[in-house]
């Protein structure tokens, strides 16, 4: 409680103490016109953690090139998984069921002295609004959490720099903690393994091969220090381990592929066609480093992946949703947010 007895008549209204948690996801374009792709896709390609070629180099191409034809490409492929009932993509759609669960699951331990809500790095709503809003509503401590399980300049990065300009607006700033990389915490690997078994209760009714396709970075940026495709590699690792299957039943591949530039490897799109050729006719994929289906499960994986994996011969693709608003993900969320509070709201 504040001590209010000094404030003169003209004292800026001061309302009660609370703290912020901030989930932040990528973002999403508000709509699929080309206007709202070209909007959404510039501002995503214009940042340097995404794609860090110089300015002067990168700016004709981006802005004379590829602006001009990818909205057009990208638009209809969200128009074909867009939400029409809401008006918004599913992105948004799952950040704000999370949201809502994860709000549900902190006030019934912290009750309103804490302030959940979501931002995203890229389009709306942004994070310096939410920043803003939660300063204003009197959050004096803000821990801010990149939904993305695993480290990568690209996404978790960017997203915490995007917090820290947002900070920087701010007279009266909250004192700030970001949440770290969750690729190898238990709950996380037991949310994915029940996600798993939900579809295949025993390894007797298991696919031949189980995909685990990441969200791929060019090769340059593992070489540059970037710890992401490691932090991929031990996911893949202890899912199997939990899971109990053998060794070459689970693999870990990498996907969306942007640009001439060699990216991670194998790729998915011709690992699943490699598999139906060596006979793997039943494979199901998982996209272990999405907290929620978006455009690159719902029509690349799903599209695009089955597409390649069929025509090579096989005959029994299976995606799995990612992990979304399930009740261990949100279990998840809860005990990742009540441990990095640790000091603050106990
Ligand atoms: C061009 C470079 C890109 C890098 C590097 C990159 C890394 C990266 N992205 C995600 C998660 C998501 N990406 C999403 C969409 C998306 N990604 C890129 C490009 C790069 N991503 C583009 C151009 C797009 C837009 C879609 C398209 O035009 O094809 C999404 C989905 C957003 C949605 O609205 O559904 C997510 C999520 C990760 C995890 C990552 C590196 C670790
Ligand atoms: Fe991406
Ligand atoms: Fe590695």
């Amino acid at each position: 409680m504040r001590d209010t007895t000094h404030m003169p008549v003209d004292h800026p209204a001061i309302p009660e103490e609370k703290i912020g948690v901030l989930i932040a996801n990528l973002g999403t374009p508000d709509n699929y016109d080309y206007w709202s792709m070209r909007r959404y896709l510039g501002e995503f390609l214009s940042d340097q953690r995404v794609i860090d070629y110089p300015k002067w180099k990168w700016q004709p191409i981006l802005q004379g090139i590829i602006l001009t034809i990818r909205p057009f490409r990208s638009g209809a492929n969200y128009k074909s998984i867009w939400n029409h009932e809401l008006g918004e993509s599913p992105l948004m759609t799952i950040t704000k069921a999370q949201t809502a669960k994860l709000r549900d699951s902190l006030e019934k331990r912290f009750g309103d002295k804490v302030m959940v809500d979501f931002a995203m790095r890229y389009g709306n709503p942004s994070t310096r609004s939410k920043v803003a809003e939660m300063v204003k509503a009197g959050c004096t401590r803000i821990l801010f959490f990149p939904l993305y399980p695993h480290y990568s300049g690209p996404t978790t990065a960017t997203a915490n720099d995007q917090f820290f300009r947002a900070l920087m607006e701010e007279t009266w700033q909250p004192a700030a903690r970001t949440v770290p990389a969750y690729y190898d915490r238990e709950s996380y690997i037991e949310a994915l393994a029940q996600s798993v078994e939900r579809v295949y209760p025993s390894e007797g009714q298991a696919p031949d091969v189980l995909v685990c396709s990441y969200h791929g970075v060019p090769k340059r940026y593992l070489t540059q220090g970037d710890p992401y495709h490691c932090q991929c590699q031990k996911t893949t690792r202890l899912l199997r381990e939990r899971l109990g299957w053998e060794k070459d039943r689970v693999v870990t591949t990498f996907q969306s592929k942007f640009g001439p530039e060699e990216w991670l490897q194998p790729y998915t799109v011709e690992e699943v066609a490699r598999l139906a050729e060596a006979g793997k006719k039943r494979i199901a994929v998982i996209a272990p480093a999405f907290s929620s289906d978006c455009i690159e499960t719902l029509e690349e994986i799903n599209e695009e992946i089955q597409e390649s994996f069929t025509e090579a011969g096989g005959e029994e693709f299976t995606y799995l949703p990612c992990l979304n608003d399930d009740d261990a993900h949100i279990r998840m969320m809860t005990e990742i947010v009540e441990e990095n509070l640790a000091g603050w709201a106990d």
